[in-house]
């Protein structure tokens, strides 16, 4: 069975906004980034997903239940990190998770306990008595990660869990994210802006544009059968570039290297040819495997910054 099964899926809010336009997809359980730039539709695919908003078109299934129809179900069984701040501050995290955790139907001291457990597996435990208002931001996104845990959820909803933490915060965040899925086996949807930060954590990705679904993979399916020729010689660029183009090869350029597919065997071989026909200095030319980020780069998308994220438009 599908972790996450949809067909045409489709929300328009008022004014004219289509935030999720006939998304068709099917994933499997693991670690699974929802990557897409600010407006794409990722926090309304979340919030459907919870059956907290009704999507206007489509069906959907969340471990094979419909949050339209079975929503306390799903919430029962699935565990929600909001994007935005919405911590009580005057509370400590040991309070606010127990809470929580007493509201989604635990008893009283089973929910301290599954509170004490989620607020050591995100590492709060010593400071779980501490008011949450002198919290660091890092901690506090913990919080609300622990929460999400503490009902021992089979799937994590997380969105955009780095956000607001500085480069060492968003890598302890993901290494943390990584820990919850492979070691307690769940399976977690991770919505992020950045497609080269999650890429390292995620066995599947789905990555939507403007409400539109543009690809939706495991990593490795993204990944093996794309590797790259990256060739660079001293001189005559512009010269190989037309030869290999002559010879359908397609070719992008990053700085002085050019980066051709390598579909075949045969593709290095040709390459080398035509660089010998055009006696061209050969400065250097490898295969290397294609990083994700480069496999969503679109004409209008430019430059090592803007190739980490992915599409490029909000949804209109
Ligand atoms: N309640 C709403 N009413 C009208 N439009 C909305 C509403 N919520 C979101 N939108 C619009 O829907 C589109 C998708 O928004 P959404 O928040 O799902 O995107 P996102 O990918 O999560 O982006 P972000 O990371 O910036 O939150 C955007 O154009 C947004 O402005």
């Amino acid at each position: 069975m599908a972790l996450i099964e949809t067909r045409a899926l489709t929300k328009r809010y008022g004014g004219g906004v289509t935030a999720l336009s006939e998304l068709t997809l099917a994933v499997e359980p693991g670690i699974i980034g929802l990557v897409g730039a600010n407006g794409a539709g990722k926090s309304t695919f979340i919030k459907i997903m919870l059956g907290l908003l009704q999507p206007s078109g489509g069906e959907l299934r969340v471990l094979g239940l419909d949050p339209t129809t079975q929503s306390v179900q799903v919430r029962q069984r699935v565990g929600y990190m909001p994007e935005h701040d919405c911590l009580p501050s005057e509370t400590s995290a040991a309070e606010y998770v127990t809470h929580l955790a007493r509201m989604s139907g635990l008893p009283a001291n089973a929910a301290r306990e599954r509170a004490s457990e989620a607020l050591r597996h995100v590492g709060l435990y010593e400071e779980r008595y501490r008011q949450i208002g002198g919290y660091s931001t890092g901690m506090k996104q913990r919080v609300k990660l622990a929460q999400a845990l503490a009902h021992d959820p089979d799937l994590l909803l997380l969105d955009e869990p780095t956000n607001g933490l500085d480069p060492a915060g968003r890598d302890a965040m993901l290494e943390l994210v990584h820990r919850i899925g492979t070691e307690f086996g769940i399976s977690i949807v991770v919505c992020s802006h950045l497609l080269g930060e999650v890429e390292r954590i995620c066995t599947s990705l789905i990555a939507i544009d403007g409400g539109k679904l543009l690809r939706s993979a495991t990593v490795s399916d993204m990944t093996t059968s794309r590797d790259v020729l990256t060739v660079e010689v001293s001189e005559g660029v512009e010269q190989l570039v037309a030869r290999l183009a002559e010879q359908g090869l397609p070719v992008t350029r990053d700085g002085h290297a050019l980066m051709v597919p390598m579909d075949s065997d045969e593709v290095y071989d040709r390459i080398l040819i035509a660089v010998a026909e055009l006696d061209l200095p050969l400065h250097r030319l490898d295969q290397r495997r294609h990083r994700v980020a480069e496999l969503f780069q679109t004409p209008s998308v430019t430059g090592p910054a803007a190739a980490q994220e992915v599409g490029h438009g909000a949804a209109n």
